[in-house]
């Protein structure tokens, strides 16, 4: 579906400044229906290329295709077409202001030069999609950040794209709302076979949706791979860091191996556990943790074991009910 041929951009200096190269021959495979992640540290060049993916850029040298086409080489007329094929979301929304939902998710099918009776049934059914059909009156500034990025969701599918670009998509959102964020957009993909691209910092995105994912730093992809193999096993040091950081404070759990993790919580909150192993074929184990009398509670240390769906689950749901972290 999209393949990136050592593809490098360079951005031209800036007064008293240096030529930057955002990207150094970097070349990635990402096939029809998969979820692919893109994860780097601040600078590693994650969104030169997103925007390459979408011919917002162009490469220095290389070539980007998108189903068959190179993007950088298509006539603006082709370009504007093969744009309307790939959807994208941002981490602030972009949303138009001055316009209701209803009038955010129509403004890429009135550039499409849909058909006014087209255009509303469309929007009817991807307000519905998305679970705004209550908001469609509404203007952006009165819905929350996750009713935000529904809309941002909704306007990336009204031309049917074949790809969702996602810059950050769950970066401004709590860890409640990002899950149930991705959760819409894993059903989208279910219901679809859209192929997604998501750039994050955050492992625990990755490991929430995506199939594959590939590792950037210094312009360069530096681990590529399946999410299942990567956390397992990452070999690159910057990989290993990420997966450290995993979840300090955002997921709850560190995935040991796919389908199992470890959590620490607070003594009193084990009922929690208890619930959730009554209604999930998952076991907890508890590993540690020391019981003093802690003024501010004691904690615990707790392996999770199960399905790696439901791991994933129970990860989410952990989030924000339970105070956790991992050592
Ligand atoms: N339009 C531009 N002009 C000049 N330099 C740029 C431009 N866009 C990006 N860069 C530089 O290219 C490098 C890669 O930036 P990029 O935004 O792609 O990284 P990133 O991984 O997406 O980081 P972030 O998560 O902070 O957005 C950085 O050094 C950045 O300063």
């Amino acid at each position: 579906m999209i393949q990136v041929k050592e593809v490098t951009k360079t951005y031209p200096a800036q007064k008293n400044q240096q030529v930057v190269t955002a990207l150094k021959g970097v070349s990635l495979q990402i096939e029809r229906g998969d979820i692919f992640g893109i994860v780097g540290h601040s600078g590693a060049g994650k969104s030169t290329l997103l925007r390459l993916l979408n011919g917002l850029e162009t490469p220095s040298s290389g070539a980007v295709m998108v189903d068959g086409k190179e993007i950088s080489r298509l006539a603006s007329k082709e370009l504007r077409l093969a744009r309307q094929k790939i959807g994208m979301i941002f981490q602030h929304f972009h949303l138009l202001w001055s316009r209701t939902v209803r009038e955010n998710i129509a403004f890429p099918l009135e550039i499409a030069g849909k058909a006014k009776k087209e255009i509303d049934e469309k929007v009817d059914v991807l307000l519905k999609r998305v679970g705004l059909s209550e908001r469609a009156d509404a203007y952006p500034s009165q819905l929350s950040g996750g009713q935000k990025q529904r809309v941002g969701i909704a306007r990336a599918l009204a031309n049917d794209p074949d790809v969702l670009l996602c810059d950050e998509a769950t970066s401004a959102l709590d860890p409640e709302t990002t899950a149930s964020i991705l959760r819409l957009l894993k059903e989208i993909h279910q219901e679809t076979g859209i192929t997604l691209v998501l750039i994050t910092h955050e492992m625990s995105v990755v490991r929430a949706i995506c199939n594959k994912m590939a590792v950037m730093e210094g312009g360069k992809i530096v681990e590529c791979g399946e999410v299942e193999a990567i956390f397992k096993n990452p070999q690159h040091p910057v990989t290993k860091q990420f997966l450290k950081e995993l979840t300090v404070s955002d997921a709850s759990g560190e995935t040991v191996r796919p389908g199992q993790a470890t959590i620490e919580i607070k003594l009193d909150q084990l009922p929690v556990l208890r619930k959730l192993a009554q209604t999930r074929p998952i076991t907890f184990r508890l590993t540690g943790g020391e019981i003093t009398g802690a003024a501010d509670g004691d904690r615990v240390r707790v392996h999770v074991d199960g399905e790696q769906e439901h791991v994933h689950q129970v990860l989410q749901e952990l989030n924000g009910e339970v105070e956790s972290r991992v050592e």
